[in-house]
């Protein structure tokens, strides 16, 4: 992917999204899952969505991690307009500068937590060590175990040093504590916390958990596929600090 001029000039935003609307079917049995959303993501956000079931959240997430495409609006990375690329140049975006958590690990069972982040450092352009990746999420300790041999959350902590390890530009965590409890996911938040800290990740996190807000930056409160409200937090606190 060419990269534009003015690529990686601070004033443009991480995300800007005008209009995005996403229905699916047609006539009476039409749904939609967003309805006009405008949104800004400064660079280096940690920004927390949260809203009830079937609010829009993670098709807003997907659409703007290039996973899936709004009916109609507008999507900017950057300087790039997403919406305007084709399948080619989207799949290079997903590769080079996006990474994904989801609630389910996702994990290769016969491979080593060294050797699952290794999959992805493989391909990718710019990558940081295996090894580096696993220290960040405080896993150092435990490189060379499969994931039956690590708890839930250890083994999301893997799947967050593999979607870190290719140094993308922004994390989507889609409940990436949803399968945990509440000691364990404080650890797992303490590590995307961390991403965003020290490499400078924006990181845009869902959740049903309305706890979690309080350690963001940034509150998107969705309801009916719109954002509803929007709260910017001068005093996000540590994950350690949040109880649920
Ligand atoms: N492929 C699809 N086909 C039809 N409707 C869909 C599809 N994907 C999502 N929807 C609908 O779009 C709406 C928004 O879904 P979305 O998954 O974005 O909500 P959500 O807030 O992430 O929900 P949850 O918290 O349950 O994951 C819902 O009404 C959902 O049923």
């Amino acid at each position: 992917m060419e990269t534009p001029i003015n690529m990686n000039r601070d004033d443009h935003p991480a995300f800007r999204a005008e209009q995005l609307t996403k229905f699916y079917g047609s006539g009476e049995s039409r749904v939609y899952a967003l309805r006009g959303v405008d949104l800004e993501v400064p660079r280096g956000e940690m920004v927390v969505l949260l809203g009830p079931s079937g609010s829009g959240k993670s098709t807003l997430l997907n659409i703007l991690g290039g996973l899936d495409s709004p009916t109609e609006g507008r999507v900017y990375f950057d300087s790039w307009e997403l919406t305007a690329f084709d399948d080619w140049h989207l799949t290079k975006f997903r590769r080079e500068y996006v990474g994904f958590v989801f609630q389910f690990y996702n994990l290769i069972p016969s491979l080593t937590a060294r050797e699952n982040v290794a999959l992805v450092t493989e391909i990718a352009e710019n990558p940081m060590a295996p090894e580096r990746a696993l220290e960040l999420v405080g896993l150092g300790k435990r490189m060379d175990h499969f994931p039956a041999q690590l708890s839930g959350g250890e083994q999301q902590r893997v799947a967050i040093a593999r979607a870190i390890a290719k140094q993308p530009r922004v994390l989507f965590c889609d409940e990436p504590t949803g399968a945990l409890d509440s000691k364990t996911g404080i650890v797992v938040l303490e590590a995307i916390a961390r991403v965003n800290r020290e490499l400078g990740t924006t990181a845009m996190v869902i959740t049903h958990n309305a706890a979690i807000a309080a350690m963001a930056d940034r509150v998107l409160h969705m309801a009916d596929g719109q954002i509803q409200q929007m709260e910017v937090n001068s005093h996000p606190c540590d994950p350690h600090e949040l109880s649920w």
